[in-house]
């Protein structure tokens, strides 16, 4: 291959796959995912960095990278020795576009970890601290913040402060805020709590349904059906959760068939969004991706949502290929709170700091800011008085000396 010579040929190239070439190399802040750099490789990354960072970088070191100042023409940029020449290898940018090329642009992270974090713990956490965790989330950029539960304070002793979440929170931001109702006389108190948006739980395995909301899957169908009656009159959206999309604890294996089973009911009965709860952990991309193929065949793409719990540290693997399958809706639970106590073992969601930093570094945006993520995980984190359950939050913390102060 020969390198361009001169910046009016690299133009040809630019016009055609700059954007191929260039988010190939394009090395990005670790924080808040803008581009600082690029390059062909180890070498062109670090002096690009360099330039990213508004320095000039004059060593004889640099004199040996064939690139330009345009961050956009980087990636053309090759290393020479006296024995070799080291190329961009252009054609890796097709290995690129055909592992990442299917990426969505856009990522609407749905924070459960006020929800879904806390209602495992054994400690009963004040409301305050539950209301200023939220508006912390809420100030992070989180589009959707699931609050609470409208379940029966017997099996959930944690959300029985539900209704004051609620009240206290209204008009906070602009996040929604749904809540998980069961039944009708959890959607009736949701409704005068003032909440504007609810979620249903179902489960693809008839030992979970029977544990988690006492009854099998079709009588928890009939229920939901009057739920979504009722929230179509209120005109409220309702969002349709699956348990055990890959496997149970008590039967093991899920099938795909019932799971796609299940979604077509909830759809059926006006879900607006589907999300396929991984509840205890066990998915690998192995079985995930015939899962998803089996839904997909009965709910429109952009209607799914994926919740991996991250109990055998699968979760962003999981989430990354859903991603490759267009997927564009992912749960999240702050510093990765959460379990769910009818799945014992069960360890919490993945984390939206980690799920955040990872699409940062795919160039993938969620309009979150993951300084302020990393400051509601401390809070949450310090109140419960153990670490983080994020691997990028307890990185970013020591990197960015003291967190409270950013
Ligand atoms: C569904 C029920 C209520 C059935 O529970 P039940 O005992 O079969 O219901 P019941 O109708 O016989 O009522 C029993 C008592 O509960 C009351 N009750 C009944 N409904 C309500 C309500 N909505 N709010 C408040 N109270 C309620 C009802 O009034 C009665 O009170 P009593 O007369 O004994 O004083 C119960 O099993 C329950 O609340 N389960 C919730 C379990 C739960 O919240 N699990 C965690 C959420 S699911 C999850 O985490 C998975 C997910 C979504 O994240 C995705 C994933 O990861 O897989």
């Amino acid at each position: 291959m020969l390198l361009p010579k001169s910046v009016n040929k690299l133009s040809k190239f630019r016009s055609v796959q700059y954007r191929k070439y260039f988010s190939l190399f394009a090395l990005r802040d670790e924080v808040d995912g803008k581009v600082i750099g690029g390059g062909g490789g180890d070498r062109c990354f670090r002096k690009h960095a360099n330039f990213g960072n508004g320095k000039e970088a004059s060593n004889y070191e640099t004199k040996r990278y064939s690139f330009n100042r345009d961050p956009a023409f980087l990636e053309f940029g090759a290393y020479r020795t006296q024995n070799r020449h080291y190329r961009s290898q252009l054609h890796i940018a097709d290995i690129k576009d055909k592992l990442l090329g299917s990426l969505p642009k856009f990522v609407k992270i749905v924070e459960v970890g006020p929800r879904d974090g806390l209602q495992n713990e054994k400690e009963i956490v004040p409301t305050y601290v539950k209301v200023e965790l939220i508006k912390m989330l809420v100030s992070s950029g989180l589009p959707v913040v699931e609050a609470t539960s409208f379940v029966s304070p017997k099996w959930v002793p944690q959300l029985a402060d539900a209704k004051d979440v609620i009240s206290a929170i209204q008009g906070i931001g602009h996040s929604r805020f749904p809540v998980l109702t069961p039944n009708l006389k959890g959607f009736e108190a949701a409704m005068a709590a003032g909440a504007k948006e609810v979620a249903i739980f179902a489960s693809a395995s008839e030992s979970f349904s029977q544990s988690n909301i006492n009854c099998s899957i079709e009588e928890s169908l009939a229920r939901y059906r009057d739920v979504a009656l009722a929230a179509e009159n209120h005109k409220i959206p309702v969002r349709g959760y699956i348990s055990c999309v890959v496997g149970c604890p008590v039967e093991g294996a899920v099938p795909p068939s019932k799971v796609a089973y299940v979604a077509e009911e909830l759809i059926n009965m006006g879900c607006a969004e589907i999300s396929l709860g991984d509840t205890i952990g066990v998915g690998t991309p192995g079985t995930v991706i015939p899962m998803l193929e089996a839904v997909l065949d009965v709910v429109p793409l952009e209607k799914l949502a994926v919740h991996f719990h991250d109990t055998y540290g699968q979760a962003l693997s999981n989430i990354m290929l859903s991603l490759q399958m267009g997927i564009s809706i992912v749960d999240s639970s702050i510093s990765g709170l959460g379990g769910c106590p009818y799945a014992k073992g069960a360890s919490g969601n993945v984390a939206t700091e980690d799920v955040v930093y990872m699409l940062n570094g795919l160039g993938v945006k969620t309009n979150v800011d993951l300084r302020k993520l990393i400051l509601a995980g401390d809070y949450i984190s310090k109140h419960l008085g153990r670490p983080s359950g994020s691997k990028a939050a307890i990185a970013l913390s020591r990197t960015l000396t003291n967190a409270s102060k950013l």
